[in-house]
């Protein structure tokens, strides 16, 4: 029996973006349909985290298309881009827990910015949440007061507060062990599973990649950096007769890309511009 075709969440089409005469996105075309955990993968500065900053809409492609829920993005006014964002969920590093406040204040922040919620129902959805990452009763807790691990669990808390159909994590595992990895892991997908999101991550961890991930697309780097060079299932990835892919998901220093940064690169990254991540609107 041939397989259901699923609703397709997020289409993006030939997306290009330039900065200044840098095109760090190449046209990059791809799909993302309902339930699927898509990962982004690419070596360093291919243009990960750029590409998941236009598909939530803080960044304007210089041309291409991006469809979410079959709404045109590109186009939207930054209110109507607002009203969107309620339906995902961001776990970013730049969105970092708030050190002044509890691990329960944190969690509720979105339920008390974007919902007129009674207090007593904000201190239910907390609990909840909390429940669902492991962290009952550390709700009184500082950020500061928890360990790492611990505190990418209550940011995973926070991303999914209402209850967010689209989830987007911008390295979730970054800093953690294998184990504390794993446990993220399985949180992330037991939530996607139970909320039943669908969910875009970049990341540079492998196991994590290959564990969560149903569907993937790797970035390439070089003469074809900013273009998708392998898309399909984690199956499709590992049998990638694409040596580049195949290097990557290796872990190979050396191979079909070279170890050495262009020079661009090297002095973009001396310079910091790679850290200017503030909105564009
Ligand atoms: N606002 C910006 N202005 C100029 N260049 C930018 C800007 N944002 C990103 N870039 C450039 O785009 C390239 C891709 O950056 P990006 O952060 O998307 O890479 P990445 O694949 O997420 O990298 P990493 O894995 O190291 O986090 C970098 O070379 C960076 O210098």
């Amino acid at each position: 029996m041939s397989e259901t075709k699923r609703e397709t969440v997020i289409e993006v089409r030939d997306l290009v973006r330039k900065f200044g005469n840098r095109t760090v996105l190449n046209g990059i075309s791809f799909t993302v349909e309902k339930g699927d955990t898509m990962i982004i993968m690419g070596g360093s500065g291919c243009g990960k985290s750029t590409l998941l900053r236009h598909i939530i809409g803080s960044l304007r492609p210089t041309s291409g298309s991006i469809k979410i829920f079959g709404d045109e993005t590109t186009t939207m006014s930054p209110q109507e881009m607002e009203k969107l964002r309620l339906r995902f969920g961001m776990n970013f590093q730049f969105g970092a827990l708030l050190q002044s406040l509890t691990v329960g204040e944190n969690v509720a922040l979105p339920l008390i910015e974007n919902s007129k919620v009674d207090p007593a129902i904000v201190d239910l959805v907390v609990k909840m949440k909390l429940e669902l990452v492991g962290l009952t009763g550390f709700e009184n807790l500082k950020p500061a007061e928890i360990s790492g691990g611990m505190r990418k669990r209550v940011g995973l808390a926070r991303a999914v507060a209402l209850d967010p159909e689209l989830l987007f994590s911008d390295e979730p595992t970054s800093g953690l062990d294998p184990i504390m990895t794993a446990v993220i892991d399985q949180l992330t997908m037991d939530l996607t599973r139970k909320l039943h999101m669908t969910a875009v991550v970049v990341t540079h961890d492998m196991a994590s990649a290959f564990r969560i991930g149903t569907k993937m697309i790797v970035l390439g780097a070089g003469k074809r950096a900013g273009m998708v060079i392998a898309h399909g299932t984690p199956d499709d990835i590992k049998n990638s007769p694409d040596p580049e892919v195949q290097q990557f998901i290796r872990g190979e220093p050396d191979g079909p890309v070279p170890l050495k940064l262009a020079p661009e690169d090297y002095i973009d990254r001396l310079l910091g511009h790679d850290r200017d991540k503030g909105l564009s609107y």
